[in-house]
Formats: structure tokens, sequence, C-alpha cells
């Protein structure tokens, strides 16, 4: 297909499926939606409005807009909640909050040279950042979004995230908790997706950690001796050009990667909260599972009042009794 080839990708050894492809108005879209499975939408128009949007444009109406930007050292930026990081913690991440105007970064990227450090913009929209923005902002194609929000009953829009990565920067392997229409302006982004049944295969940093719900396994060196079952995941690739949306149910992990050699990307995505669930069904649904593992690591952090204490109590019951 025109716009993009194979050796723009990064080389993993993960074993990769496709993820489907259907038109915005295929009646077999929303089977897709509410089952919480991953689809490439083709045609919704959702930001078709905001294709103009790129740097010279947003460098023009809100090149003195302060925005929230991370620095790494590589070209991975590997996202992190500082209100977990403990004074008794060594904690150095790679990557790291740098805010800076929008147009110190337009030109940043624009000169940016092998060596340096890079930069990725991850800036809630909201109207701080200029009313040109929130007046493309209201033209996105919300009819057929808020009736996907409907049909999946689905919670509140959360927030919406633009995104402008340089080309082969990479976010690694991570969940997020929310429903996620994520839609593509300018470049070609690669997901590599992973269902919440994966979870044993990808050995998310415990609940405490800095990096919670990111995966600890290193895509680019995986230490097979830590995370054995890393040799199992099997993956559903999708590359996202200009234009389409992609379906990331929540609890899904996903690798993200700015094609290499593909220019800068600029993305949009639509967090929405997750709808309130009527009635608990049996069997229970991978990403419950997910939430139940969570709820216990929170519950015993509580408890012991020690994160740090988690493992080894998560040990003395497992050993010899359920093992
Ligand atoms: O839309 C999503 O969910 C993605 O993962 C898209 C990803 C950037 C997300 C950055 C981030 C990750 C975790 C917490 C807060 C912010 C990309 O496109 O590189
Ligand atoms: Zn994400």
């Amino acid at each position: 297909m025109a716009g993009w080839n194979e050796n723009q990708l990064r080389k993993y050894n993960i074993k990769l499926e496709k993820i489907p492809t259907l038109q915005y108005d295929d009646p077999k879209l929303d089977s897709h939606l509410t089952n919480n499975y991953p689809v490439l939408i083709k045609g919704s128009k959702l930001v078709s409005r905001v294709l103009k949007w790129d740097l010279d444009y947003l460098k023009q109406h809100m090149s003195s807009v302060c925005c929230n930007v991370i620095v790494s050292k590589n070209h991975k930026f590997k996202y992190y909640d500082p209100k977990k990081i403990t004074p008794n913690m060594t904690f150095k991440p790679i990557s790291r909050p740098s805010p800076m105007i929008f147009s110190e970064f337009a030109d940043k990227i624009t000169n940016w040279k092998k060596g340096d450090s890079r930069l990725y913009l991850q800036q809630v929209l909201n109207n701080t950042i200029g009313q040109h923005v929130v007046r493309d902002f209201v033209m996105f194609n919300w009819d057929w979004i808020m009736s996907k929000q409907k049909i999946c009953k689905w919670g509140p829009l959360s927030s919406n995230l633009i995104l402008i990565a340089q080309e082969g920067n990479v976010t690694p392997c991570h969940y997020d908790e929310q429903q996620n229409m994520f839609a593509s302006i300018r470049g070609y982004k690669r997901f590599i997706l992973f269902p919440p049944s994966q979870f044993e295969c990808l050995y998310p940093h415990p609940v405490h950690h800095p990096y919670d719900r990111q995966s600890q396994v290193d895509f680019d060196n995986p230490d097979f001796t830590k995370f054995p079952k890393f040799k199992e995941a099997c993956g559903y690739e999708v590359i996202v050009g200009p234009e389409d949306v992609l379906y990331i149910p929540m609890y899904w992990f996903h690798h993200v990667e700015s094609l290499k050699h593909g220019g800068y990307t600029v993305s949009i995505n639509f967090w929405f909260k997750a709808g309130s669930v009527e009635k608990i069904e049996y069997p229970l649904l991978d990403y419950q599972r997910m939430v139940i593992m969570r709820n216990v690591e929170k519950m015993l952090a509580e408890a012991l009042h020690d994160p740090s204490e988690v493992g080894n109590m998560l040990k003395t019951i497992f050993l010899g009794r359920y093992s």
C-alpha cells in the first residue's frame, strides 16, 4: 500500500497477526467495539477537518503556548507517574518531561541531528491552547464518535491528547484503563497490540511502581531469564495512517512507533472512561481479571502500609499452598 514500506518498521522477534479493517459504516463494526476487540476504522472523517494540523499551521496558532514535551536520550518514551516516586526510591527514567513553548518544540524537531535528545509533544487538548485549535477541535466528526460511545455504553469522553512525535519515536508496551479511539492526522504509526489474556507474557510493573501499567520487557533487548513467557507473546500488528481511526480496547497492551524515515507524526486520541458494568457475568472477561489483580495489589499495599511487602505476602500465600 502506498505511504510506507516494511523497512520502516523496527525489527522485533514477536509473532504477529493482523487486526481487521472495517469501514466506519460497516454493520459489523459495532460488534467489534462492544466486544472490546481492536479494529482499524476507515472513512470516518473523524479528524478530516484538521488534516491541516502540521507544524507550520500549529506554530502559527499556538506558537507561544507552553506544551507538555517529553525528552528522551534514546528512541523510547516510557511513561511514568511522578506521584508514585517515593523518597527512598532511586528512580532514573530515560525520558522525562521538559515543558516548552510550541515554537521551540517545532524548531527543535525541525533542526534535530542524530545524537540529539529526542522529543515527543503530548498535550491535553483544552481551551488554553488557543481559539483556532479549539475552533478546529469542534469540527471533529463528533456525531459519529459519540454515536459509538452510546452504542458501546462507554463513560464520558475524559480527554483528547494531541501527539506530535519525531519519526522513529517509540511508546513502549503498556495498557490504559480507558477505551481509546486513536486517530492519525499526519504520518504513519505502527501498533503492536496484545489482549489482556497475555498479561502473564508481558510482566507489567507492580501497581505502585512509577512505571505502573508499563511492561517490564524491553522489546529491543528482552531478558528471557527474567521474563521467559515473553517468548510466547503473540501480538496483533496494524499500521495507522492519515484519517485512520484505531479502536484500542481498555486494558489491551499496545506498543506504538512512528515509522522510521516517515517524518514527524501528528495524532489525536479520544480516551473514554469505562462504562459502568451493570452485572458481573461469569466466566469473567480477561480485562476484569486484570482489574481484580490490580485491586489485590492495592488492597495488600494498603493493609501492609508498605508496597514493598506485597510481593513477600503473595509468595507466602502461594508457595506450597497454591503451587
Ligand atoms: O493513545 C494511547 O493510549 C497511546 O498509547 C498513544 C501513544 C502515546 C501515549 C502517551 C501516554 C501513555 C500512557 C499514559 C499517558 C500518555 C503514542 O501514540 O505514542
Ligand atoms: Zn496507551
